[in-house]
């Protein structure tokens, strides 16, 4: 394990709601538990609330995992006294002390008893003052513009809740309570880890000689194999003192792996690729809070309403919310919501959109700026589309592009429901890109990926990913990233950047596909995503080494901060459009930034080179054999032969199918070639060209049609991936 792969906080993590409550709980003895539960600044309502059953599960289910729960055992584990002695910020809901008045540091926080009693009757008057004014800006720094929490535990302040923030209230010191259950389990089982008495060393293995793989204690139940679990890793973590005599890390790491496979269900695959990604204590974090589901998180639309305003519309309504973390302006985390978030007269309206909070961060890492081009390249269902025209305030053009035609109606409802009127929703493969319109201020590439961010969401990825994905995936990833970069102009007045994203946690999706389009744009760089929060990304991994710029990306992960998995790389172009000239019945010339513009006048967009591209991919596949144990060159079994005769015919009409879309839009034909090129280059606006220039060319590309030719490409096991979307919405 390299380095880079210790946690690094950047800065206090704004954990979503549910962490916070875990730890600022470690830093309570049990008296603070009573204060909490009768103390004198808790409203008696809401005591008396408390003791009903929680509802909380309704938005916020429990781990699914059976877990041994063991009361009274709870002790505060001393990484966790470790991370707030370094002064990690907690913000506590149901905390009195004044100093964590202090720490809380929260954008609702009121300057003076003159606002505090504003607040009696509202939610604050300078609650999000100002928002519009600085919605653009990816964070907030700015300390006098917080504001008091809606939920102090203040007691005037509670008064001023209304009825359903009270019962709200009690419904959170339930939910609090069934956290502390559950994780006095995760606790017990850490501080068993970080037990280090030699009387105490782990039975695991058995003797050695015993039948391979064999264990002391099959068939285990559920409990045994999880205290089995944690048992191996504490091994792991301590192996010079807890191993078993003549037993080596591989044989713990293998018992570790059949464990994780048998109490979590991950393929054999999956569990071994994630838990390279962590040491062996912080995967079983890891593991576990894929178990958990993430909160649930709405997203304002500031183009309708303010946040402050949302969110007392739907306290009206007996939801239960609060502000998502000081990272962000705009998000609300539902703690509980008696009526369905999905139809509310304010989700209809378009005042909000249900929005994971990671999904946030490639948009505000984007920041996109008023009056510019923004392409987004894979939009659907429009999360992060319509999050980025409301930080535009519907001014410039948004190109929202997804080739999945049936995705793409979920974005056309969600532009018409949030009221965004900025936007052009095209439907490519956006491989097509820059060719159907380049010359854009910035884009987003947030990639089809495989999903490893959001097991909890989707649990199906433990099973459903192998070998081949990992192959297939990167190798469009690369490619699309690519695109990407060759579709911005690099002397935009305000922009010329990139960002690209996943929701996924594996080193090939997204460290490797930067690593790579950093090899082949040259006239591109890393630049800070300006996140505040987020581990950097790996600049070493498994004995291979990145460009050291990758720490500036960032990797964002479920265990960490309560955030679906994501990864999110931030570039800047600094040169123009990678190119290669047009081969004219000669040879193709190497890339390379051309330094003069206009001084090829036979050019296409930089794309990717197929051929070396089929390359890699054979001796990937031919890698991943190897490692089978089969042999690459043997000839393929007659079976094996049927499935490629399957399968080519399948692209075979694909081609067909082209060829169809190609003769609804035969101009795109007739541009092909040197002609197509010529014109591709008129379309890319030069970077002297004015905004007003660009945009007046936007719907002109739009009618153009693409000019570029298909290309038969096989179908990819994408998580969302568009089955041949490839004609314009
Ligand atoms: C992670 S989702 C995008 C989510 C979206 N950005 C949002 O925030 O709502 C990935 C998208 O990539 C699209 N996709 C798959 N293959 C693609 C390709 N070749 N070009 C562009 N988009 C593609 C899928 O249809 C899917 O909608």
């Amino acid at each position: 394990m390299g380095p880079s792969r210790s946690k690094q906080h950047q800065g206090p993590p704004e954990p979503l709601d549910e962490s916070r409550f875990g730890k600022k709980r470690k830093q309570n003895d049990e008296d603070d538990k009573e204060d909490r539960r009768g103390g004198a600044k808790r409203s008696k309502a809401a005591v008396a609330k408390a003791a009903k059953k929680s509802k909380f599960q309704d938005v916020q289910p429990a781990p699914k995992p059976v877990k041994a729960k063991k009361k009274g055992t709870k002790k505060a584990p001393a990484k966790e006294e470790v991370k707030e002695a370094k002064g990690s910020k907690k913000a506590n809901l149901f905390e009195d002390s004044d100093e964590e008045d202090e720490v809380m540091g929260d954008e609702f926080e009121l300057e003076d008893d003159e606002e505090e009693e504003e607040s009696k009757e509202k939610l604050g008057d300078d609650f999000l003052e100002g928002m519009e004014e600085s919605d653009s800006e990816v964070y907030d720094s700015d300390e006098e513009n917080q504001a008091k929490p809606i939920f102090s535990d203040d007691e005037e302040d509670e008064e001023a809740l209304t009825a359903a923030n009270m019962a709200g209230l009690s419904r959170k010191l339930d939910m609090q309570k069934a956290i502390e259950e559950a994780e006095a389990a995760a606790e017990l089982a850490e501080s068993q880890m970080q037990t280090n008495i030699s009387e105490d060393k782990p039975r695991i293995l058995g003797d050695v000689g015993d039948e391979e793989g064999a264990m002391i204690n099959a068939p285990p139940d559920v409990q045994l194999l999880r205290t089995r679990i944690t048992d191996t890793i504490r091994v792991l973590e301590d192996f010079k003192n807890l191993h078993e005599e003549g037993r080596s890390r591989n044989d713990y790491t293998t018992q570790l792996l059949k464990d994780v496979c048998e109490y979590y269900g991950y393929s054999p695959y999956m569990a071994e690729k994630l838990y390279q990604l962590f040491s062996p204590s912080e995967a079983f974090s890891f593991f576990e809070a894929n178990e958990k589901a993430r909160p649930l998180v709405i997203r304002t639309n500031t183009l309708k309403t303010a946040r402050r305003e949302l969110a007392q519309a739907l306290i009206n309504r007996g939801v239960t919310l609060e502000p998502v973390g000081k990272w962000s302006k705009v998000g609300l985390q539902v703690f509980e919501a008696n009526v369905p978030l999905g139809a509310t007269p304010e989700y209809l309206a378009g005042h909000y959109i249900l929005q994971a909070a990671s999904s946030f961060l490639p948009v505000m890492a984007l920041a996109p700026q008023i009056n510019e081009r923004v392409l987004d390249m894979a939009a659907a269902p429009g999360g992060k589309t319509t999050y980025i025209s409301a930080l535009m305030k519907n001014t410039g053009c948004v190109f929202a592009n997804d080739p999945s035609r049936d995705r793409a109606r979920g974005l056309i409802g969600n532009i018409h429901r949030l009221g965004v009127k900025n936007t052009i929703v095209c439907n490519y493969d956006a491989r097509e890109f820059p060719k159907v319109i380049g010359g854009f201020d910035r884009v987003l590439l947030d990639a089809p990926c495989s999903g490893t961010g959001v097991i909890s969401k989707d649990s199906s990825v433990k099973t459903n990913k192998d070998e081949k994905d990992f192959i297939q995936l990167p190798h469009l990833q690369k490619q699309l990233l690519l695109c990407a970069i060759d579709s911005v102009d690099h002397a935009s007045s305000t922009g010329g950047y990139i960002v690209y994203s996943t929701c996924s946690v594996t080193v090939e999706e997204n460290e490797s596909v930067v690593e790579y389009a950093l090899s082949k744009r040259p006239n591109v760089k890393l630049v800070d995503t300006g996140l505040t929060f987020g581990t950097p990304g790996f600049t070493s991994f498994r004995g291979k080494n990145f460009n050291p710029k990758l720490n500036l990306t960032r990797r964002f992960y479920p265990h960490m901060y309560n955030v679906d998995g994501f990864y999110v790389a931030k570039f800047k172009k600094i040169g123009p459009t990678v190119t290669k000239k047009k081969e004219d019945g000669g040879e193709e010339e190497a890339e390379g930034v051309t330094d003069v513009e206009g001084d090829e006048p036979e050019i296409e967009f930089g794309g990717f080179d197929e051929a070396e591209d089929k390359d890699a991919l054979e001796k990937a596949q031919r890698r991943m054999q190897k490692k089978k144990g089969a042999n690459p060159d043997a000839a393929p079994a007659k079976a094996e032969k049927k499935e490629e005769k399957v399968e080519e015919k399948k692209t075979e009409e694909k081609a067909e199918e082209k060829t169809e879309e190609k003769v609804e839009a035969p101009k795109a034909e007739e541009k092909k070639g040197k002609k197509a090129a010529t014109e591709k280059k008129a379309e890319a606006p030069k970077p002297a060209e004015k905004k007003e220039e660009k945009k007046a060319e936007a719907p002109k590309a739009e009618e153009k049609k693409p000019a570029a030719e298909k290309k038969t490409k096989k179908d990819l096991p994408l998580r969302n991936a568009a089955g041949k979307g490839k004609k314009k919405a």
